[in-house]
This record gives structure tokens, sequence and C-alpha cells, in this order.
């Protein structure tokens, strides 16, 4: 089911520009989209659309165990990182609109063939490094980076349409940023591969500032690598961005999720970004639709060089009389 989402029109630069999210709702929880306006382009340079993915639906996709969906997840996410990578050697930082976080299983894998070795900064209430043996809800969102860790590798079978998956994340290069709904064997797995991690605990102790400085200068150590930016709007507090699958209060407050994107744009080195589990069917009024398609459009534009003191255009000069 296609579900288009109303053009939105957002202020940039003094110019008006439509906007429009299109989700394909593919299977059961797992919807993703690709496609993504001008609006983009006029903050930096050229963006190419590279559309909607379409993805195989599967009758017979079983549980295997207990994980859901593994056979469309599986083939959707191959599909996606063939289609991250081709946007990443054409030079582009990608941006991938969700749709749940298993995508990022896609994204990332995609973006780790096209420039190797690289960082991920993932943005969530949760850590999604459950493996299909410790997952108590079978939902593959739950569960993407336990497929992308190289220390995981020998922690997760091989499910159904999973095969062509290539652990490519080391521990050592990944921070977390906003957890505070974290299961016990995800928590064991933090600490046993000693994953940096700013819970809402150190974002309150150390300030949203700190935290960034601190992420920055841990996965700078040594090898300037590309960042991954996997932010899920679930990270922000649900009194902003209510229309998504699992909300927990006490979450980023709008600045400080915005924060995030603006410091990690300054660095220079984003070079791809999800923005995921926006669900609009998870809004109970327009208005939690609108606040959190908004604010994942801030995020974004963030990510872009949009500031809050303003911009303006490279080439801009003031009308004379
Ligand atoms: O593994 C799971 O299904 C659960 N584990 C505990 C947190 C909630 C949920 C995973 C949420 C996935 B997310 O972050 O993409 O919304
Ligand atoms: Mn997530
Ligand atoms: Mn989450």
């Amino acid at each position: 089911k296609k579900i288009i989402y109303n053009d939105h029109n957002v202020n940039i630069l003094g110019k008006k520009h439509p906007i429009q999210f299109q989700f394909v709702y593919v299977h059961g929880y797992v919807y993703v989209c690709m496609h993504i306006c001008a609006w983009v382009c006029s903050i930096c340079c050229a963006v190419k659309d590279y559309g909607n993915l379409q993805f195989e639906e599967f009758a017979d996709d079983e549980p295997v165990g207990v994980v859901k969906n593994a056979k469309a997840v599986g083939s959707a996410n191959q599909r996606l990182s063939e289609a991250v990578h081709a946007i990443k050697k054409d030079g582009h930082t990608s941006v991938m609109l969700g749709g749940d976080h298993s995508l990022a299983i896609g994204s990332i894998h995609g973006h780790a063939a096209a420039v190797g070795e690289l960082s991920v900064v993932w943005v969530d209430a949760h850590a999604d490094i459950n493996t299909p043996m410790t997952t108590e809800t079978g939902n593959l969102h739950g569960q993407p980076m336990s497929f992308l860790l190289r220390e995981l590798r020998s922690k997760t079978p091989t499910l159904p349409n999973f095969s062509w998956i290539k652990p490519c994340v080391s521990a050592k290069n990944l921070v977390y940023i906003g957890l505070r709904d974290v299961d016990p064997a995800e928590h064991f797995i933090l600490k046993l591969l000693g994953v940096k991690a700013f819970s809402m605990t150190e974002v309150d102790q150390l300030g949203i500032s700190r935290v960034m400085e601190q992420t920055c200068d841990y996965l700078c150590d040594k090898v300037q690598k590309p960042i991954h930016l996997s932010y899920d709007v679930d990270a922000v507090d649900p009194s902003v961005t209510p229309a998504t699958g699992t909300p927990v209060i006490g979450g980023l407050t709008y600045r400080e999720g915005l924060y995030v994107t603006e410091y990690l744009c300054q660095t220079g080195r984003l070079s791809a970004v999800d923005m995921v589990e926006v669900n609009p069917l998870r809004g109970q009024t327009e208005q939690e639709v609108q606040s959190t398609v908004g604010t994942a459009v801030d995020l974004l534009l963030g990510c872009f060089g949009r500031q809050r003191e303003g911009n303006h255009a490279p080439d801009y000069q003031l009308p004379l009389p």
C-alpha cells in the first residue's frame, strides 16, 4: 500500500520548497521511502532523486524461530544496499527515509561496501542490537546492528535472504546517543563489546554539546572515517515525535535532537544519513503526524547545513534602490 503523505511546504533560505514524503508500505512492519524532494539541494548542491525502491513480496515468509518477515526484510535490504552503494559511488551523501530501522542493514552495508571502514552514530531510544537468538519480539527492527557488527558474526544465524550480508562495522567505530529502553541481552552485548553509548543519563549529565564533542573525539581518534548517521525519530521525546512505532518518554528535546545533526554536519564527514521509524499510521491526530514529519525534515536539514542563526545563498546580494 502506498501512502502519499501530504505536501509540506518548508521555508528554506527564504524560498518555499515543496516537500513530499512518500512511504511505501511493503510488509507488515517494513515500509520504506527512498524519495526526497529538491528542498535539500537548495541548501547545498545538486540532489539526485533515486526514486522509491520496489520490494518483492513473499507469500511464504514464515517466522524463523521467533524472527518475523526474514525473507521480505532480507530481500528489501539487499536491494537497498545496492541502491546506497550506487549513490555513494556517484559521490553523493545518501539519505534513506524509512521505514523501520531494519533498513539500516542495507543502508550501512551499501555505504561500507562503497567507502570501506566507517563510523556509525546511532541516535535512538533503543540499541537495536538483539540477535535472532536474543530477540523477544522477533521484530527485525530491533536487531539490525547484530547483523552488521563483525564481533557478533558468530552469534547470528544466517536467516533466509540474509546470506548476502557481510558484517562491516567494528564495535569501536559505533556510538549510541539517546538510549533509554535497552533489553538485558542488548545491555550485555554493549558491555561485552565495550560499545560507546551516551544514554539519556549521560545526555543529562554532560549536556548534548559535550556528548557530541566526546562522540566525535572518540570516533576520530586516529583515522578520519566517513560518518553514517542512523537517526531513529524515537530518539526524540514522543511529545515531539509521537508518530512512531516504539515511543519512549524521556527523550531528546527538539533542540538536542537538532544539535546532534548540526554538530555532525560541521564535521564535514557526514557521508550517509538514515531517517527512520517515521510512521504516519501511528499518529493519533494530524497534529501528531505533522509534528513528527516536520521534526524529521528539520533534523535532515540540520544534516545539510541549515542553521538556526539563518542562512543565505553564497551569491546573495542586497537589492539596490
Ligand atoms: O527488540 C525489540 O523488538 C525491542 N527491543 C527493546 C526496545 C524496543 C524494541 C526495538 C525497537 C526498534 B527501534 O529502535 O528501531 O524502534
Ligand atoms: Mn531504532
Ligand atoms: Mn528506536
